[in-house]
Parts: C-alpha cells; sequence; structure tokens
C-alpha cells in the first residue's frame, strides 16, 4: 500500500477513540475521520464507510455487537476491501459481529486506560487475528508503532481470561471499597487508616480510587456483558465464605483448615518461580512508594534529548554538595521527558531553590 490508508473511527469523540485519533494521525501518518452522535466533526455512518480504508469501533462495550451489525448493512458489501479493528474489553460478540462482514478482520483490547503517553509502550495489547490477507503488512507496522507487548489469542480464550484479569479484580477491590465505605467511616474514612498504611493497602486503596474515577460504563459492561464472569464471581464469594466460616468458627481445626487452603496449596499452585517474580515486583513497587513519599523533591525537564543531558543536571546537585535519595523518569503525552529527583528530608529548601535557579539559568532544563 503506498500512501497511508484513512482510519474512520466510530466512537470519534469518547476517551479511546480521542486517543486513537491522535496516534494515527501522529504516529501512521494517517488521514483520520470520526463518527459520533457527541462529535460535532463527525461524519455520518455511511460518509464514514465510504471514505475509510480501515474502520475502527471503539463505542461502549454494551452498544458495540448492535453498532457493528448496523455498519454491516450499511457497508453493504463495500466493505470487502476494508480492515475492521474493535478495541473493545470483551471479544467474543464483536468479532463475531465484524466476521458477519465482509471485511478483514482484527480484534484488539488495550489493557489500558487511554495513557498519557503516545503509545502504548509497556502496556499489554491482546491480537486476535481473526481474518486477515491484504492488510497483515500494515497490522504489523501498526502493532510495531503502537510499541505495545502484544499477546495473541481467540476471542473466548480472551473472555475467559479477562473474567479473571479483569473482572475478579475490579470485583474485589469494589466490594473492598464497600467494607471501607461501612467500616471505615468511624475510623477518620480512608483518611484516618493512610498514616497506618501498609504497601498492600496502599496500592489496593489506588486500584479502588482507580475504577472509581474512570469511566463507569466500562466497569459495570466488564461484569455484565461477559458470560464467564457469572462463574467466577461464584468462585470469588465461594473463597471467601470458606475463609469467613473458618474465622467464624476459630479453633485449631479451623485455622488448620486455614493454612492448608488458603496458604499451602495455593503457594504450591502459585509455584516457586511466580512467588519469587510476584515477591519482587511487589518490592520494587514499595521502594517506587517510599521514593514518591519523599517530600523534598524536584520535577526537571530536560528540553535537550541526548546524551550528556542528565550528566549536566546531576552535575549541577554535585556542584552544590547536595546527594539525591532516588531518580525516576517518565515520559509526558507530547514526548517530553520529566525526571523526578528527591532528595533526603533534611536537604534545606533555600539549597533546593537555588538549584532550580542555577538549572534554568544554566539552560539545563526546565524546573516544573
Ligand atoms: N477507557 C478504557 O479504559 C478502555 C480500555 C481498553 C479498551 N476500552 C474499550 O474502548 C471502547 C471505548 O471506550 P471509551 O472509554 O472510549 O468509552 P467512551 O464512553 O469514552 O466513548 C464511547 C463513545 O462512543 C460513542 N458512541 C456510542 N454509540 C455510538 C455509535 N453508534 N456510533 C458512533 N459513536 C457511538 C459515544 O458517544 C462515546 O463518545 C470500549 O469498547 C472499551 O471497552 C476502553
Ligand atoms: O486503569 C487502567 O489503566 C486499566 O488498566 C483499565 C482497565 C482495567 O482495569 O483492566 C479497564 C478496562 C480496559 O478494558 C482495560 C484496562
Amino acid at each position: 500500500m503506498s500512501s497511508p490508508p484513512v482510519i474512520g473511527i466510530v466512537g470519534s469523540a469518547g476517551a479511546y477513540g480521542r486517543w486513537l485519533q491522535a496516534f494515527f494521525a501522529k504516529r501512521m501518518g494517517s488521514e483520520v475521520l470520526g463518527s459520533d452522535p457527541a462529535d460535532p466533526a463527525g461524519l455520518a455512518p455511511e460518509a464514514l464507510v465510504e471514505r475509510s480504508d480501515v474502520l475502527v469501533f471503539s463505542v461502549p462495550i454494551r452498544r458495540t455487537a448492535a453498532t457493528i451489525d448496523e455498519y454491516v448493512r450499511i457497508a453493504g458489501g463495500r466493505e470487502h476491501r476494508q480492515l475492521w479493528i474493535d478495541v473493545t474489553s470483551i471479544k467474543a460478540a464483536p468479532v463475531a459481529a465484524m466476521v458477519r462482514s465482509r471485511a478483514e478482520v482484527v480484534g484488539l483490547h488495550p489493557m489500558t486506560a487511554p495513557p498519557a503517553a503516545p503509545t502504548l509502550k509497556g502496556r499489554v495489547l491482546v491480537v486476535c487475528e481473526v481474518r486477515l490477507e491484504r492488510w497483515r503488512g500494515w497490522l504489523q507496522r501498526l502493532l510495531a508503532a503502537l510499541e505495545a507487548q502484544s499477546v495473541r489469542s481467540d476471542p473466548d480464550r480472551h473472555d475467559r481470561v479477562m473474567a479473571l484479569v479483569q473482572a475478579m479484580v475490579h470485583a474485589s477491590h469494589l466490594a473492598q471499597a464497600g467494607v471501607l465505605r461501612t467500616h471505615a467511616a468511624q475510623l477518620g474514612g480512608l483518611e484516618g487508616l493512610m498514616p497506618f498504611r501498609s504497601a498492600s493497602f496502599e496500592l489496593d486503596s489506588a486500584v479502588v480510587a482507580r475504577i472509581l474515577s474512570l469511566n463507569p460504563a466500562i466497569y459495570e459492561d466488564i461484569q455484565f456483558e461477559n458470560p464467564h464472569v457469572p462463574g467466577v464471581l461464584d468462585a470469588l464469594a465461594g473463597e471467601l465464605a470458606r475463609l469467613r466460616d473458618a474465622v467464624h468458627r476459630g479453633g485449631d481445626e479451623a485455622r488448620s483448615g486455614f493454612r492448608q487452603h488458603f496458604l499451602l496449596d495455593n503457594r504450591e499452585a502459585f509455584g516457586a518461580a511466580a512467588l519469587r517474580e510476584g515477591n519482587h515486583g511487589f518490592q520494587r513497587l514499595g521502594w517506587l512508594l517510599a521514593d514518591l513519599a519523599e517530600v523534598r523533591a524536584l520535577s526537571v525537564h530536560l528540553p535537550l534529548d541526548e546524551p550528556g543531558a542528565l550528566r549536566r543536571l546531576l552535575h549541577v546537585f554535585e556542584r552544590l554538595g547536595i546527594s539525591l535519595s532516588s531518580i525516576h523518569s517518565a515520559r509526558t503525552p507530547e514526548g517530553e521527558v520529566h525526571f523526578r529527583i528527591g532528595f533526603a528530608a533534611t536537604c534545606a529548601p533555600e539549597l533546593l531553590l537555588e538549584v532550580g535557579a542555577q538549572i534554568e539559568r544554566e539552560g539545563i532544563g526546565r524546573v516544573l
């Protein structure tokens, strides 16, 4: 294919629709069109089908299959030259609907909310290749540009996996939110508990806050639209009931049952390698939380993303005799690298002001 294909996004005003629009325009050099009742610049579905080479469905989960069916009807066979993609959090129903068209078909599922970054670097992308011929090369270029860690699946396996990876995780955290709402109230609420936090509590509270901050329709549909979820919720409730019953019963027998089932059997089922890896991952997150808790910190953007830029920045601290206790970098949606540098609490605030002034005066970076 000589020039980049025209991309048509169905759901162009939504969170992922907007992210995909920027991605396809900036990273794939494509013209991007959209259709969405909430997008004033959007086209009618008929015009979108007529003018696009690739259609990307990014609409609410509960509406996706019906929306695709509607596009199959509107396209009326013209789609045989097109590639149809969806980014829905469940895969079986949307992919089955796309297969009812004559288009080539790939189901995708980014395992993240639309990131602040311009690509999916460091994130997982599930790829269900269903019907692919002429578009295979372009799909490879798309996956390379997305920079995600791609994992291949068929739609049914995807939905079974997501009943565990998403529905179970969301359900257990929403249950925690409910318990906190009732039981933490007399202890000062979450605010009253936080000074007593463990790293586990801090991480779990962050997950609860994340779920409650994002689009509620997604969390609802992940529970209600995947046929594999009820069985997983039964199993989750069953495990919790078993634990609750043992604790209510108390005594040696209940304790030994607890140790065997919840600790020893689960430990064996996880396996030594998974325990080692998971425990190490937890420790790394613990270090990160400790670094982020440092009250003395500076964030700096280095405009010259080139070898030696960081050394020049660090030289300012060396000159002023300041020891760093942590350094982390992150990339903004615009691609800017920001360094967050932490210092011991004993480091005088005036000294940090002086560091900031020198960094800016010498044109090394911008203090944020
Ligand atoms: N946001 C996430 O965290 C996330 C992560 C991975 C995958 N996804 C998937 O992305 C898809 C979109 O999610 P979102 O977060 O962008 O939701 P959203 O609610 O922000 O956007 C959906 C958009 O679809 C539009 N829409 C509804 N019906 C339409 C139709 N018939 N034609 C055109 N537009 C229509 C709505 O007006 C809205 O602007 C979902 O399938 C979701 O599962 C979302
Ligand atoms: O908060 C995030 O960034 C997410 O990972 C969101 C999350 C999830 O919780 O699993 C939610 C829905 C999407 O299908 C993908 C990922």
